[in-house]
């Protein structure tokens, strides 16, 4: 059983719980989606020149890097077949495993495996055009190690991110954080939208790669 990978590097991770930290990032071919916004259009496509890699070679190359958090991450990661043979291995290596994740896809295999991954998980908004894809009884398998992540590009993107949080309870399920489409919209403007709304332990998050390094720059 191999994996198909388009990216593999160490970076500081711009996104989610562990933003801010050292991570190592795997990045597999091809999505079952297509976001408006997607920065990584270009993992997508079939014929994307990817590297095969069993689950043993991508672990020796996590523990050569001496770093303990890893990212899975594409295109859409759990479309891998057989992901969890991979999360099992990593992390009965040691390495903390988070999986950047559509909302499209079941988590609840991998969710109730005794190696648990941590998930961030999007909920696309109607800006992405894909919101009719989302699972929302992904919900009910999601723990505080978890976040549902909104990528928003207006002002009716945030209106519809507050309605399902509301409604699912979300952060009393999970971490909730709030993300402008790169460039699309002003993150005052989401700031005033949060304390208008009093949107209490949601977490704005601006990635933060690409203040660092040129925003369509990859392997960072
Ligand atoms: C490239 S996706 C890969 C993982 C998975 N397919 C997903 O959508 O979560 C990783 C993260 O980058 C976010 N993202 C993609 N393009 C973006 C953009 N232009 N601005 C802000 N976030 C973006 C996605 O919403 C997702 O949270
Ligand atoms: N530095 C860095 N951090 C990230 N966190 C999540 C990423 C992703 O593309 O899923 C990402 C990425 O592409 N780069
Ligand atoms: S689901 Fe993720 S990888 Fe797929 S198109 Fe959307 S942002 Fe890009
Ligand atoms: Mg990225």
């Amino acid at each position: 059983m191999s994996f198909l990978v388009v990216e593999k590097f160490v970076s500081i991770n711009g996104e989610g719980q562990r933003a801010g930290e050292a991570a190592v990032f795997i990045r597999f071919r091809g999505c079952n989606l297509s976001c408006s916004y997607c920065d990584t259009k270009w993992a997508n496509s079939p014929d994307a020149p990817a590297e095969s890699m069993t689950a043993e070679e991508i672990v020796k190359y996590a523990a050569s890097t001496g770093i303990t958090d890893v990212t899975l991450t594409g295109g859409e990661p759990l479309l891998q077949p057989e992901l969890h043979v991979l999360t099992d291995l990593l992390i009965s290596s040691g390495h903390r495993v988070e999986i950047e994740t559509n909302g499209s896809q079941p988590v609840e295999g991998l969710a109730k495996r005794a190696l648990r991954p941590s998930f961030t998980l999007d909920y696309k908004l109607p800006d992405s055009g894909m919101e009719s894809r989302m699972l929302t009884g992904n919900y009910s398998f999601l723990t505080m190690e978890d976040t549902v992540k909104f990528v928003a590009g207006s002002l009716s993107d945030l209106e519809k991110a507050l309605l399902i949080i509301k409604t699912y309870g979300l952060c009393e399920k999970c971490r909730v954080y709030l993300s402008p489409v790169f460039g699309k919209i002003e993150p005052a403007q989401m700031v005033d939208f949060m304390i208008k709304n009093k949107m209490n332990s949601v977490r704005l998050q601006l990635q933060l790669h690409k203040f660092i390094w040129p925003p369509d720059m990859r392997g960072v």
